[in-house]
């Protein structure tokens, strides 16, 4: 968009047309309940258009015909907007998918999702053009649906968004940010990475400093402990995008290192997640890992590991302490940046874990990161160990 008068008519236009098609909004579910008596306003036009125009000529039929078409169009179009996450199959959004594909993004998002079927059609549709190479599928939960269907949609899901933007034009404004916080505690608890999006610092848009509410919102969300903050139209067209990033960074350090000092933990049941017993084993491992280091007061954990489970499982137990995470992959290394206090690397390791260790020391040590003497908590999805050592 070029300038905000062209992104204010848009975005009024996007929100007439949200109540336009929101069942839960008041006045539609008015109107089907006592004007259309549970019909729909297709069987009504249709009844209207067959009993109004009477006759058999062919002129007669023709504009039957022509009436029942032109309001066949609106409904079908009214109902692709409605249903705008289970028709995935749209041309528009493949052909948005497929580039994405050949760019090689990291992350697909999809936006109103529904039910986990949608996400499910779309990996499979990930896994057949992307020949191997590993796009994850981000849920946006921005609907009344997406809500009811929470635990199965991000199950399915690689994770999830709180898009608050159209969630609120979804749900009453004061339900967003119970609906924000049931998200962020469900993808913890089911170990999927989360983000809560829109609106964090919009008066940045136009002004170089944050309102206190806004400062106040981004604490909440860090508070809640999301995987990540994102910005949007600060960063898209607002003036002041480096400002805007620099105050999400500079509040959310400032509140982990506050809990942290504090000891704030607020306890938090983590159901188990894994299903296969090697899982649950890495789970396990990794859990007391992040219990060893808090109650150490370790200086990082390092985790070695193919496939980032073991990544995940540590940034999902929030310890006090960095998780620099060492992966053999380019794809594994960025999607971990997604999640909760990792730090991923991309690296071959050697068979012998000695030598991993040494390595990886030697990389953080010369990038500063850690320094002689430092209380180090390693694991490793090859060995399934924990090793307490300080740093050479
Ligand atoms: C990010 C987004 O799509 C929303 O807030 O609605």
């Amino acid at each position: 968009m070029k300038d905000s008068e062209d992104w204010n008519r848009a975005r009024m236009r996007k929100h007439i047309e949200t109540i336009l098609v929101g069942e839960g909004f008041l006045w539609i579910s008015g109107l089907q309940a006592y004007a259309l008596k549970g019909n729909t306003l297709w069987q009504l036009e249709l009844h209207w258009a067959n009993s109004r125009l009477k006759g058999k000529t062919s002129i007669m039929l023709i504009m039957k015909l022509a009436w029942n078409a032109f309001i066949y169009m609106i409904w079908r179009e009214r109902n692709k907007r409605h249903f705008k996450g289970l028709q995935a199959n749209e041309s528009e959004d493949w052909l948005d998918i497929d580039f994405g594909i050949a760019e090689g993004v990291d992350f697909i998002a999809i936006s109103f999702v529904k039910s986990a079927e949608v996400i499910n059609h779309l990996k499979s549709y990930i896994a057949a053009r992307a020949c191997g190479s590993e796009i994850a599928v981000i849920a946006k939960m921005e609907s009344v649906d997406s809500l009811k269907n929470l635990e199965e949609i991000i199950q399915a899901s690689d994770g999830a968004m709180v898009a608050r933007g159209d969630l609120g034009a979804q749900i009453p404004l004061e339900q967003v940010p119970s609906a924000q916080q049931k998200i962020v505690q469900l993808c913890r608890q089911l170990n999927k990475p989360v983000i809560v999006a829109s609106q964090l610092l919009e008066s940045m848009i136009e002004y170089p400093t944050p309102t206190r509410a806004e400062v106040a919102d981004v604490s909440e969300a860090v508070r809640q402990r999301a995987d990540a903050l994102m910005l949007s139209g600060e960063s898209a067209m607002g003036q002041y995008p480096e400002k805007a990033l620099a105050v999400l960074r500079s509040v959310s350090v400032r509140i982990e290192k506050w809990w942290r000092e504090e000891k704030c933990h607020e306890a938090m049941e983590l159901p188990d997640v894994g299903t296969l017993f090697a899982d649950s084993i890495s789970e396990e491992i990794c859990n007391s890992a992040a219990k060893i280091a808090n109650n150490l007061e370790a200086d990082a954990l390092f985790v070695y590991t193919k496939t980032g489970l073991m990544a995940s499982l540590l940034s999902r137990c929030r310890p006090d302490c960095p998780i620099f995470a060492f992966t053999t992959t380019t794809s594994v290394r960025r999607r971990l940046n997604l999640q909760w206090g990792l730090i991923p690397f991309r690296l071959s390791f050697y068979d012998d874990m000695d030598a991993n260790l040494n390595k990886t020391f030697s990389l953080l040590k010369a990038r500063g990161m850690i320094k002689s003497g430092d209380l180090v908590i390693a694991v490793s999805d090859m060995l399934q160990s924990i090793q307490v050592m300080n740093v050479p």
